[in-house]
């Protein structure tokens, strides 16, 4: 294999008050390329005390920043969306390099990125208030809607830079600071990130990229008084730890936790569509996303055809290094991921399920797994219970209407759901009745910036994009003017 080319955004160092800076005591921990188990590098393993020095630096940045105009700050924004455009390769491969993905999904990554600071550029302009018809003569009541504060991010590793930009962009915008600590496997595509916002003449101190021991990390931004905004992206248990870290202080959250997606397909589906529908939302990311499909419920008069048709087109996935052309599935993130996929085949497997194409690691090794299509999946099989995570398509069969909607909704999570119907009537009653936060109707594909990202039950709080994603870095003032 040739040599990857040289990594020119990759920073050793953590972004701390305006400065690359080390861990206190000097500690660090490595970063491996999860398609070849080489060493990228090292990051600080930062704790609490950079973590309340960065705090303080937000602190002291934040009123400056406030008082620059909407425009003012927008255009900044805008200036760093375009430069990541500029430098779309050089993050692309930064991407692929510490999380595998393919190089093409990394550049869709970048561009989904910059799609969200040019869009909160805008939006922060439009933050508007209100006037109150008076309830008295003498009075004027106002509204106002003003930044929230120091605010505080912590980021998964599947999308590195999408996930990060999907709170950065709001929060500078909104007129805040944000501090943020992204996942160990991927810190280096945030540190580019911050890299890149010294080049566009972003203030010291108003982002902060600190890499290092997530539980004190996350417990210091969680308890600090001055952190008045946390956003978090991951798992549903890590979510409710810092749900409850953060009661003391009363803290505005948003949590983007995981999902269990359904798929539902109707005997009056389009199957090519359905088909391509299911490729996108299985295996994009290697089936490494919160709104990957993860349970396909097929009505009876097309299970089978709609089965081959799928099983043959994962046959034809290209696995391989994200680097090399061609390559449409890397790596999963690392072994304990392969493991608890390849947990979930087997539990399947035991209890009755049948292997169509895959259930094993690919021949490739490491942590490269085999595209893999299941039939005769049953609701109490652990991979229909539990987030996959992985390049899993398990099937379940189902007869009627309420049947597909009563399975789909049997589980705590509400994240995503895919319904593929060419009846208007059947689409919406599926659709309205689907407990999910976001519903894709004859497509695999539904995130974008312009439209709220989030989920329902346990699968999170607030929203992320759309006009809507900015309100949860503001807060509201209500002023009333007397004696006039
Ligand atoms: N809803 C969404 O928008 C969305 C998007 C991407 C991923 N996810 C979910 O994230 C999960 C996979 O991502 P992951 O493995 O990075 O999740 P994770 O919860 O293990 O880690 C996410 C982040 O939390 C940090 N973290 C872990 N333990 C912590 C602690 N005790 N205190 C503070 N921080 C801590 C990690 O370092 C990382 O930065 C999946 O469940 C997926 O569904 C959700
Ligand atoms: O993992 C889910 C992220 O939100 C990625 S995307 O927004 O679906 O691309």
């Amino acid at each position: 294999m040739s040599t990857p080319a040289p990594l020119a955004l990759l920073r050793e160092a953590a972004l701390l008050d305006g400065h690359w800076v080390q861990a206190d005591d000097g500690q660090t921990f490595d970063v491996h390329d999860p398609a070849t188990g080489q060493r990228l590098g090292h990051v600080p393993l930062m704790g609490a005390a950079e973590t309340r020095r960065a705090i303080d630096a937000a602190a002291r940045a934040w009123p400056a920043w406030r008082r620059r105009t909407a425009r003012d700050r927008g255009h900044l924004l805008r200036q760093l969306g375009q430069l990541m455009l500029t430098r779309s390769d050089e993050l692309a491969t930064l991407i692929t390099r510490e999380q595998g993905k393919p190089l093409a999904e990394a550049r869709s990554e970048v561009a989904y990125a910059a799609a969200y600071l040019d869009w909160y550029a805008e939006e922060g302009k439009r933050v508007y208030g209100e006037t109150i018809p008076t309830p008295s003569a003498d009075r004027r009541l106002l509204v106002f809607r003003e930044p929230i504060g120091v605010c505080a991010a912590i980021t998964p590793w599947n999308f590195p830079l999408a996930m990060m930009a999907r709170k950065v962009a709001p929060a500078l915008a909104a007129g805040n600071p944000i501090i943020v600590k992204p996942a160990e496997s991927t810190p280096f595509t945030a540190l580019a990130l911050g890299l890149l916002t010294e080049e566009v003449g972003l203030p010291p101190g108003l982002l902060q990229v600190l890499t290092g021991e997530p539980r004190a990390i996350g417990a210091e931004l969680c308890a600090h008084p001055t952190v008045r905004k946390l956003s978090f992206t991951g798992s549903t248990p890590v979510g409710r730890l810092l749900f409850a870290q953060s009661a003391s202080t009363i803290k505005k959250l948003s949590l983007e936790l995981g999902g269990l997606a359904p798929f539902i397909v109707f005997d009056d589906a389009d199957l090519d569509a359905a088909v391509e529908g299911a490729l996108a939302s299985k295996y994009r990311n290697a089936g490494q996303t919160c709104v990957c499909s993860n349970r396909f419920f097929v009505q009876t008069g097309v299970y089978d055809e709609f089965a081959d048709r799928l099983r043959e087109a994962s046959e034809r996935l290209v696995v391989g290094n994200g680097l090399h052309s061609g390559v449409q599935q890397g790596p999963l993130i690392n072994a304990v991921a392969l493991a608890k996929v390849q947990h979930q085949v087997d539990d399947a497997l035991a209890r009755g399920a049948r292997l169509l194409t895959g259930g094993k690691r690919h021949a490739l090794g490491g942590n490269f797994y085999t595209p893999t299509v299941l039939v005769d999946v049953q609701p109490d099989m652990v991979i229909a219970r539990e987030e996959t995570f992985g390049p899993v398509a398990p099937l379940l069969r189902f007869t009627s209407e309420d049947e597909a909607i009563a399975r789909s909704n049997d589980t705590e999570v509400g994240l995503a759901a895919y319904l593929y119907s060419r009846d208007i009537g059947r689409i919406f009653r599926v659709g309205e009745a689907l407990e999910a936060g976001m519903v894709g109707v004859n497509t695999g594909l539904i995130s974008t910036e312009v439209a709220p990202f989030g989920g329902v039950k346990q699968s999170g709080l607030g929203r992320e994009g759309g006009r809507q994603g900015i309100d949860d870095y503001l807060t509201t003032k209500y002023m009333a003017l007397a004696g006039l």
